[in-house]
């Protein structure tokens, strides 16, 4: 059976109830398969799965769809109970942050400035500060995240270790419709047409590695993965090739390509593993 819990007491008595491991799983909700992906995950590295579903305001900058974001419990708890998740937890704004936004927030490091950090500035603050704090109300031995949000995952893993938090993070590959586009709960605001723009950022990724597995180099790699890009109806934040780790400085051996793009008034993200030769 699912509980649904709102308050941080019910979730401390739900969690104290919770025998074994527990592995969990942090959503915004309007979930999907991707999302299910990870919820099964769960289920099959731990005893016992919370789902965090908050609309987290911090992460937000002032002028983006923190109001029009959808959501949709009832759906989600009927996801949630389908993949025999034990608790589910339902904050409200206020109930995550009952003295109001709070004036401590944790300090991702040059990597928070850059990428998403430079088109949304604060978002890693508020991502990690509220990762923290769901940490801390949900005790977990095991928490996953998608790599769809691969700066995101390696801002988590990099937050975990830099202050000895004791989970092990779990990162599950990325979902993907058939032709591609990698599912996000914010692919509900494309109209048919901005959709199959938004198979160019896919396409632009799949070119890229495609250009790594003939034997091509950096330059190449990204050389393709521009020319696969279709600009027409979709603006380009950033196509970066970078270290896997998102290191700075030269790329060679294991590499991500990462990419963003407005389409109409949708930001999408999305990346990939790129298979780059050692440089000799
Ligand atoms: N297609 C996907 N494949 C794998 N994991 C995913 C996918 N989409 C989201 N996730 C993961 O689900 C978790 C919760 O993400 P979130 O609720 O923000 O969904 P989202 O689809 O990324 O939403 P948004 O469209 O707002 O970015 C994150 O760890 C995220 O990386
Ligand atoms: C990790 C997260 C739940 C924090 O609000 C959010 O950034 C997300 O859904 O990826
Ligand atoms: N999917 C990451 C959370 C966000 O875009 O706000």
């Amino acid at each position: 059976m699912t509980e649904l819990v709102h308050s941080r007491g019910e979730l401390a008595a739900a969690r104290d109830g919770l025998k074994g491991t527990v592995g969990v799983v942090m959503t915004m909700g309007a979930l999907h398969s991707g999302h299910e992906t990870l919820l099964r995950a769960a289920r099959e590295r731990a005893d016992q799965v919370i789902v965090t579903i908050f609309v987290n305001p911090l992460q937000f900058g002032p002028n983006e769809d923190f109001d029009r974001y959808p959501r949709t419990l009832d759906a989600d708890l009927e996801i949630c109970r389908r993949a025999g998740v034990d608790v589910v937890f339902a904050p409200s704004v206020a109930d995550m942050y009952p003295d109001g936004e709070p004036t401590v927030r944790l300090n991702p490091g040059p990597l928070g400035e850059d990428l998403e950090g430079l088109s949304r500035p604060g978002f890693f603050h508020g991502v990690l500060t509220v990762v923290m704090k769901l940490l801390q109300l949900t005790r977990p031995d095991l928490v996953f995240f998608g790599e769809k949000d691969y700066q995101q995952l390696t801002l988590v893993r990099r937050m975990v270790r830099d202050l000895d938090v004791p989970v092990e993070v779990v990162g599950v590959p990325t979902v993907r419709e058939p032709d591609g586009l990698a599912l996000s709960s914010r692919n509900r605001y494309l109209s048919p047409a901005e959709r199959r723009t938004a198979l160019g950022l896919s396409a632009a990724l799949r070119a890229g590695v495609a250009a790594a597995e003939e034997g091509g180099d950096a330059g190449a790699v990204l050389a393709a993965a521009h020319r696969a890009f279709d600009p027409s109806g979709a603006r380009l934040d950033y196509l970066v090739l970078t270290d896997a780790d998102l290191e700075p400085g030269p790329v060679s051996g294991p590499a991500r390509l990462l990419i963003a793009a407005w389409v109409g008034g949708t930001r999408l993200i999305d990346n990939m593993a790129v298979p780059l030769a050692p440089r000799s």
